[in-house]
């Protein structure tokens, strides 16, 4: 489903109102306008599925040096910077970094593409834990392969700018796939190649 911009325009002219202020002075005449244009940036991802974004960034390559099911060489793409918003309260999540890890069967995914993937699952309204689930089931579908790792650092502004304020407060997550849950010498190889 498209984004409604006309919609996001009048509703924000409709929060300004309600916060007291007057929406057609000159600093703020604008900004429902921007503010649509924003989120429809923001939450490009919101316009597609899961399955849309995996075919959308697929490109790979054959090659003959990935092929056997019992491999477990790891590809890393480690600190991946993204942006977010919870979908509590629409707050920033901010100095977010994406690690994704995956172990090709048949063929390799074009690395920028693993970086989009990360971009596109991240501009919905989100919760941390959601993000790494959806850049795996987009990675297994897209490099075909049961095994991805994600782990994401990030820290939320709706803790640390507001409520409980604690900014110096930061959220790990981890969402392992196939052979990263189960396979503890390849736990213990992506743990080396994120600290190398
Ligand atoms: N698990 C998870 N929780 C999140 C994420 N983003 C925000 N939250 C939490 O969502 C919760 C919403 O809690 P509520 O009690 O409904 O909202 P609130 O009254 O604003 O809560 P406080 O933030 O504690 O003031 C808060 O604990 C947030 O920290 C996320 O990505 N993952
Ligand atoms: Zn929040």
């Amino acid at each position: 489903m498209a984004i409604d911009k006309d919609a996001i325009r009048e509703h924000v002219r409709g929060i300004l109102a309600a916060l007291g202020d007057d929406p057609d002075r000159e600093g703020l005449k604008e900004t429902p306008d921007r503010v649509a244009r924003m989120y429809e940036e923001v939450f490009e991802g919101m316009n597609y599925t899961n399955h849309e974004i995996a075919m959308m960034f697929n490109k790979s390559f054959k090659d003959d040096l990935c092929v056997g099911a019992d491999k477990k060489d790891i590809v890393l793409v480690r600190d991946i910077p993204i942006f977010s918003y919870c979908e509590h309260h629409i707050a920033l999540m901010y100095d977010m970094s994406v690690s994704v890890a995956y172990i090709p069967k048949d063929k390799v995914l074009g690395l920028s593409k693993i970086a989009r993937i990360c971009d596109m699952a991240s501009k919905r309204l989100q919760l941390q834990e959601r993000i790494g689930s959806d850049i795996a089931e987009i990675m297994c579908e897209a490099a075909e392969t049961e095994d991805v790792a994600v782990i994401i650092h990030g820290t939320h502004s709706c803790m640390s700018a507001r409520g409980i304020k604690k900014d110096a407060a930061s959220t790990v997550t981890t969402t392992f796939r196939g052979r990263f849950e189960t396979d503890s010498s390849i736990q213990s190889q992506l743990t080396m190649m994120l600290h190398a």
